[in-house]
C-alpha cells in the first residue's frame, strides 16, 4: 500500500466533510446523543477494523469519539485509511438515526 501525497489526500477528503488531514493522519470527531450510542458505534467500528486489519487511534469521552487514521508501515496515509474512514462514516450515519 503506497503512501498518498498531500494533494491526493486533500482531493479524497472532499468526499469526507467530517475528516481533515494534519500531522500525517486523517482525523474526525463525532458527537453522539449519549455514551451508549457512542460506544455502540465504537464496537461496530471495532469489528470492521478487525475485518480490514486496520485499526484507529481513538479516544472516547462520554458522547465524543475522536478518531485518527494512519498507516504505520509507510508512516503516512494510504487507501487503507480511506477504506476504514468510509466504513466508519456508514456506521456513524446508521447509529445517528
Ligand atoms: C501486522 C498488521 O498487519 C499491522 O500491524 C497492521 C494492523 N493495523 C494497522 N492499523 C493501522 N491504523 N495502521 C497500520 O499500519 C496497521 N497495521
Amino acid at each position: 500500500m503506497s503512501k498518498l501525497s498531500e494533494e491526493d489526500i486533500e482531493k479524497r477528503l472532499i468526499r469526507f466533510p467530517e475528516w481533515e488531514y494534519h500531522n500525517n493522519a486523517i482525523h474526525a470527531e463525532y458527537e453522539f446523543e449519549n455514551f451508549k450510542d457512542c460506544f455502540s458505534a465504537m464496537s461496530r467500528i471495532a469489528f470492521e477494523c478487525e475485518a480490514l486489519n486496520h485499526h484507529p487511534d481513538w479516544t472516547n469521552s462520554y458522547n465524543i469519539l475522536k478518531i485518527s487514521l494512519h498507516t504505520h508501515e509507510v508512516d503516512g496515509v494510504t487507501l487503507k485509511d480511506f477504506k476504514l474512514a468510509e466504513a466508519i462514516e456508514l456506521i456513524v450515519e446508521e447509529e445517528d438515526e
